[in-house]
């Protein structure tokens, strides 16, 4: 597998693959890699001649200083990782190669930040457009993949290759999880086996709030019992949302018929998860 940190490199890859005709699958990352980063890869293996893979830890989507200082960095280990899975090439750059010059440049994705992670964590989906525009544009794949977990993004994603134009399919990934139904996610690494079993009860409850949901129930009328139930457990619920999963827009309950999401943020051990279910 090679391994670029500089830009001029990573192009002049890209370039050689383009010329030999090969497609390009992009899984981007920030690294501290698990087995639903390596489901990304893996579909990225079966359906492009080249797969290539970026760890960087992007400043300016981070809100929290402390988040950024604490996120979970296990390069030596992420590359034996990438290498088992068959990863062709990972960018990893420094924040210096890729912020060379601080930037003004700004994104508007209206409605669909106007809710959730857009506004628990002001700029952060600025700094996600920005970070994903810079690496479409050095990587120029014919397919990118990106997790299904953080649905939000996923959404704002779609809108951003649209409004951008580039020449690249969005492919999305269910949401991998360990045994107890917790989501996968770098942060975990940074949580106790007690903070583990406790975090298993987001999803366990999402799951019986989306049952509440199908058969009938208003989701105002159960959300309040969820949250308390929660915050019983030692889980601190920042939101809990149901969600229209194209358009991010509230719903009240699911009897247009339309995909829904449960949405959540939740603090365990100072640790701030999220997670949902789409029904
Ligand atoms: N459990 C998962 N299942 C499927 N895809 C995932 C999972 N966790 C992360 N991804 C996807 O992997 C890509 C890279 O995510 P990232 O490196 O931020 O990892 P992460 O586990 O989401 O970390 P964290 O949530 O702690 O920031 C994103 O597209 C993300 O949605
Ligand atoms: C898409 C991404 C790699 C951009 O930094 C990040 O937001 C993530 O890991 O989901
Ligand atoms: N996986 C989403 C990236 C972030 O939390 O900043």
């Amino acid at each position: 597998m090679k391994v670029f940190s500089k830009i001029s490199e990573l192009q002049h890859y890209v370039l050689e693959q383009k010329f030999l005709r090969k497609s390009i699958g992009f899984v981007p990352t920030m690294g501290a890699l698990h087995s639903g980063h390596s489901e990304l890869l893996k579909r990225a293996r079966e359906q492009s001649d080249v797969v290539v893979c970026s760890i960087f830890v992007n400043p300016a989507q981070f809100n929290n200083q402390e988040d950024l200082t604490n996120y979970p960095r296990t390069a030596e280990r992420d590359i034996e990782l990438l290498k088992s899975v068959g990863c062709d090439a990972l960018f990893m750059p420094h924040a210096d190669e890729v912020y060379r010059e601080s930037t003004l440049l700004k994104f508007n994705f209206g409605e669909l930040e106007s809710v959730m992670e857009g506004v628990h964590r002001p700029g952060h989906f600025n700094g996600v457009a920005l970070i994903v525009s810079k690496l479409f544009h050095l990587v120029n794949p014919d397919f990118a993949y990106f997790g299904q977990k953080d649905l939000q993004q996923l959404t704002i994603i779609k809108q951003l290759v649209k409004d951008l134009s580039f020449p690249v399919q969005i492919v999305s990934v269910p949401t991998v999880r360990e045994e107890s139904g917790l989501a996968k996610s770098s942060r975990n690494e940074r949580l106790s086996e007690d903070g583990k079993n406790v975090a298993a009860q987001i999803n366990k409850r999402l799951k019986e709030l989306e049952n509440q949901i199908l058969e009938g129930s208003d989701f105002d009328e159960c959300r309040p019992e969820s949250i308390d139930f929660l915050n019983g457990k030692g889980i601190e619920v920042e939101y809990l949302e149901l969600v229209d999963s194209e358009t991010m827009k509230a719903v009240p309950n699911k009897l247009n018929g339309k995909s829904v999401a449960l949405c959540i943020a939740a603090i365990v051990e100072g640790v701030r998860l999220i997670d949902n279910r789409i029904f």
